[in-house]
């Protein structure tokens, strides 16, 4: 177990910061504070789909997870289905997923946080925290100096931002490359909604609600999905849409004839018409900009890093955001673990902090670069644009044959190895 005595600051508590703050303080034995400028620690009302790889991370975060996901009402997910829902050929399957290793959950974002965040002491967590600076420069024994809205100020051992893709803590980190490297646009906006179960059954069709799976519509332009979540009790249900130019913000009102004209290609299908019905019930009904970090330089700066959203927003397309966050603290956590002193070494645990950040950032940025690139690719493909593909449901079965494999495929144990080995070389050992 590492010095006890390190401190650290985590800024955001989404589901990275509540991670990582298990990983840090179960894991590594660290004294480790979660800063949160809502009032609240929340998450937005939605599902979020954890795949074998994800779950696999959690595990060595929280090797109570099983219990932890069944009290957040996941429901295994034990079918994926790809299906066409335009064109002549609306309703064609073009691929199943599941079983096996491709098994995953869908799960309530905000019940998966609340159970993430109890196994922290309440002493730890402190919400209306908005981190206003930080800084390292002119602080004593190399802290971190960090500043609060409410002109609190403190000093940490290192500073970990996970406070999402318009992270404070990534313009620090980035400096002068932080607006060349600033989050922007994928070039789709999605909506969603949860509806109780057997309200969108009856809507949707009861064919599609035989078993706990995932229907995933492709089509001309857009993509519908509906999954189950809370135990079997609600549905969420998504419809996604290429932008037809550049979007002003990322907010927007939605109104029955702006998804009619978004989907005009599909009103004949199976799918549209239903999730069109789910969607415009909803009071207040809005769109949202799907944005990405499209490239990133580094996650560290001396005591500092990025995780989470803050270091690599991707898309959605391939439900592999939380997953990342999950690897993430599996790798900080094991990084952090392994910084006290043999009696022979010479150098304090905290002054090698600095080095595992560094190799924090040569293992996960490469990983976590692929994942967005390939979830822009796929989002593309899903929605009919790729020039080859189209929607023709042989060439589009051909082209995401093997797209998850490399996500699901990591061997946690040799990561950890690599992570360890970059830190040695770091330290010049
Ligand atoms: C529409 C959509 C669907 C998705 N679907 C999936 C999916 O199916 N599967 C999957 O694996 N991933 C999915 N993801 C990605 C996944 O949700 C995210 O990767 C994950 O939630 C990580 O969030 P985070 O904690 O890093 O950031 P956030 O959730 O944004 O949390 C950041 C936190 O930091 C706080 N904060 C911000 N600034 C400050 C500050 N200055 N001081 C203090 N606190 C601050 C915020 O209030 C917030 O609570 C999806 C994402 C989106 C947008």
């Amino acid at each position: 177990m590492a010095d006890t005595k390190i401190r650290i600051a985590i800024i955001g508590g989404g589901l990275t910061g509540a991670t990582l703050a298990n990983a840090l303080f179960h894991v590594s034995g660290l004294d480790v504070h979660v800063y949160e400028s809502a009032p609240t620690f929340s998450e937005r009302g939605a599902s979020v789909a954890l795949s074998s790889n994800a779950l696999h991370a959690l595990k060595r975060v929280i090797p109570a997870s099983t219990e932890l996901l069944a009290r957040a009402g996941a429901v295994p997910i034990n079918s994926s289905r790809a299906i066409l829902g335009s064109g002549p050929q609306a309703g064609t399957l073009i691929v199943e997923m599941g079983g096996g290793v491709e098994s995953g959950v869908g799960v309530h974002r905000a019940a998966l946080l609340r159970e993430l965040l109890a196994p922290l002491p309440p002493s730890l967590l402190h919400a209306n925290k908005k981190l206003t600076s930080l800084t390292q420069d002119n602080v004593g024994d190399g802290e971190v100096e960090v500043s609060f809205e409410d002109g609190t100020v403190k000093r940490f051992d290192a500073v970990i931002g996970a406070d999402g893709i318009f992270s404070s803590v990534r313009n620090y980190v980035l400096g002068d490359e932080a607006a060349r490297h600033a989050p922007s646009p994928a070039g789709w906006w999605d909506c969603r909604v949860l509806v109780p179960f057997e309200k969108a059954k009856a809507t949707i069709g009861e064919q599609y609600f035989d078993m706990p799976r995932q229907n995933a519509w492709m089509g001309d332009g857009g993509f519908i999905l509906h999954d189950v979540l809370d135990g079997g009790k609600t549905v969420q249900c998504a419809i996604c849409c290429v932008e037809k130019e550049p979007p002003k913000e990322r907010k927007r009102p939605l109104t029955l004839e702006m998804l009619n004209e978004a989907l005009s290609g599909w009103l004949d299908g199976p799918i549209a018409k239903a999730a069109i019905e789910l969607m415009v019930d909803q009071p207040n009904l809005h769109g949202y900009s799907q944005w990405e970090q499209k490239s990133t330089p580094t996650y560290a700066n001396g005591r500092v890093c990025i995780v989470g959203d803050a270091a690599h927003a991707t898309t959605p397309w391939q439900g592999a955001g939380a997953g990342q966050a999950f690897e993430d603290a599996v790798i900080l956590g094991h990084l952090m673990s392994n910084l006290s002193s043999d009696p022979s070494d010479s150098t304090r645990p905290v002054d090698k902090i600095a080095a595992a950040f560094q190799a924090f950032d040569a293992v996960r940025r490469p990983r976590c670069q692929r994942v967005i690139d390939s979830s822009r690719d796929t989002g593309v493909l899903t929605c009919g644009q790729d020039p080859d593909a189209g929607l023709n449901p042989d060439k589009m079965r051909a082209a995401f044959g093997g797209r998850w494999t490399f996500i699901f495929g990591l061997d946690l144990d040799e990561y950890k190895q690599d992570a360890m080995g970059k830190m040695h070389e770091f330290l010049g050992r």
